[in-house]
């Protein structure tokens, strides 16, 4: 699948993967909303992926959500999780089906060119939860981007809320948020400033560009005492220890290198303007992915495929431990992944309960056909073992 995926990757004409991250009411929706619309009015409408389990409502319509696959709160209850757990856990679940998604937007993306009436789609947008940590820093969330961004050009737009960044200490949190994203997906970058109808981000651009700017905004805060604390807010001198001044001092130069990397785009999702410069950013990053990025992926891909066979039986012991182990963790199972545009449905997996263990409870789950089935699926021959409520219960014991 590596090389299918490589050489498809390398046409010209794919469609650009947008991931949408972004800290809970950074407008992260709105903004998605926004887009779609925008894409739809130029009839060339996108493909969606919601990968945010708990969302309760969405203003527009996904062509894959997970919630289709995973029933987030039936995960809460069985696995006896909080919410950051049960969306975790629920990513995880769904990351086992990533074949299927990655085999539907192929299909979906391919170019059909004995159907004149058909429009391509040029655009993936994939929406993601509002607890960027439980995306980004799980294994999961990496499998779901590595995996898109094996077979698409795939760009990060990462949503600030730019009225509550325009401090000089929010300013350079959402900077370090940022540098993190970046260096952990290891995938190009947009900061799009949202709000900019409360606040012009006109001031976080100058930020990044002109050091004097931070440094002149950095001594008003300190006057202002804006950093407040202990030693500075109770002592009548006015302002911080200094301590904050100077490692916000710091940052910023450290942080200049990062910033190159980066395209900023002030938009106002709840009025539309500054989504054409954010379709302008994307279309640059999407040419960066294919200069920069994509031979830096292939060359991470086949230091993997060096690897696996070892990381294999190493997964293949742990799961068997795990397993083991006599986890009591319930039934939950993850249904296909199937689409709004899928013609038949497909079969979901709710048949596989317990019986699939069989009724022997010395059985052990059946070791060896579960063994074998797990290295058949590992070679990619059979992906329906990793939807079974085995691996469910794996998964599980390797949270
Ligand atoms: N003024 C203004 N408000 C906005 C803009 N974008 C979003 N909002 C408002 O910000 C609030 C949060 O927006 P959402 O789109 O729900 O934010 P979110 O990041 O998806 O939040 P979660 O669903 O909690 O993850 C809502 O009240 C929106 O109306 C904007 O461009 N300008």
């Amino acid at each position: 699948m590596a090389s299918t995926s490589a050489s498809s990757a390398a046409k010209a004409d794919q469609p650009v993967a947008i991931v949408c991250v972004g800290m809970a009411g950074s407008g992260k929706t709105t903004f998605m909303q926004q887009i779609n619309a925008h894409l739809h009015g130029k009839k060339e409408p996108p493909y969606v992926i919601n990968l945010d389990p708990a969302v309760t409502h969405s203003p527009f319509e996904s062509n894959i959500d997970i919630r289709d696959s995973v029933n987030y709160k039936e995960v809460m209850k069985q696995y006896n999780l909080g919410p950051n757990g049960g969306i975790l856990t629920s990513l995880n679940l769904f990351a086992t089906k990533v074949d299927q998604v990655l085999g539907l937007l192929e299909k979906r993306t391919a170019p059909k060119p004995d159907d004149p009436t058909h429009t391509p789609i040029k655009h993936i947008l994939v929406d993601t939860p509002g607890q960027i940590e439980v995306f980004v820093w799980s294994a999961s969330g990496q499998i779901l981007l590595e995996s898109l961004a094996s077979s698409f050009p795939t760009v990060i737009a990462y949503i600030i809320d730019t009225p509550r960044t325009s401090s000089t200490s929010t300013f350079m949190s959402n900077m370090l948020y940022a540098c993190s994203i970046l260096y952990k997906t290891k995938l190009p970058m947009i900061l799009v400033f949202n709000k900019s109808d409360v606040k012009d981000p006109a001031f976080a651009k100058e930020w990044m560009t002109d050091y004097d700017a931070f440094q002149a905004a950095l001594q008003e805060d300190e006057t202002n005492n804006a950093f407040g604390g202990a030693e500075g807010s109770g002592d009548g001198m006015g302002s911080g220890s200094g301590y904050m001044g100077s490692l916000l001092n710091s940052m910023s130069l450290m942080l200049e290198e990062f910033y190159a990397h980066l395209n900023v785009v002030g938009v106002s999702s709840l009025y539309g303007t500054g989504i054409d410069e954010f379709f302008a950013a994307v279309q640059e990053k999407a040419e960066e992915f294919k200069r920069d990025y994509q031979p830096e992926l292939e060359r991470r891909r086949e230091e993997r495929e060096e690897n696996k066979k070892k990381a294999r039986e190493r997964e293949l012991n742990k799961m068997m431990k795990g397993m083991s182990m006599g986890d009591a963790a319930g039934d939950v199972t993850v249904g296909d992944v199937n689409d709004k545009e899928a013609p038949e449905p497909l079969s979901t997996d709710e048949e596989s309960s317990d019986e699939e263990y069989g009724d022997d409870p010395n059985d052990e789950y059946d070791r060896e056909g579960l063994q074998a089935r797990y290295a058949a699926a590992m070679q990619g021959e059979d992906d329906s073992v990793l939807a079974d409520a085995s691996f469910a219960k794996y998964l599980h014991s390797q949270r």
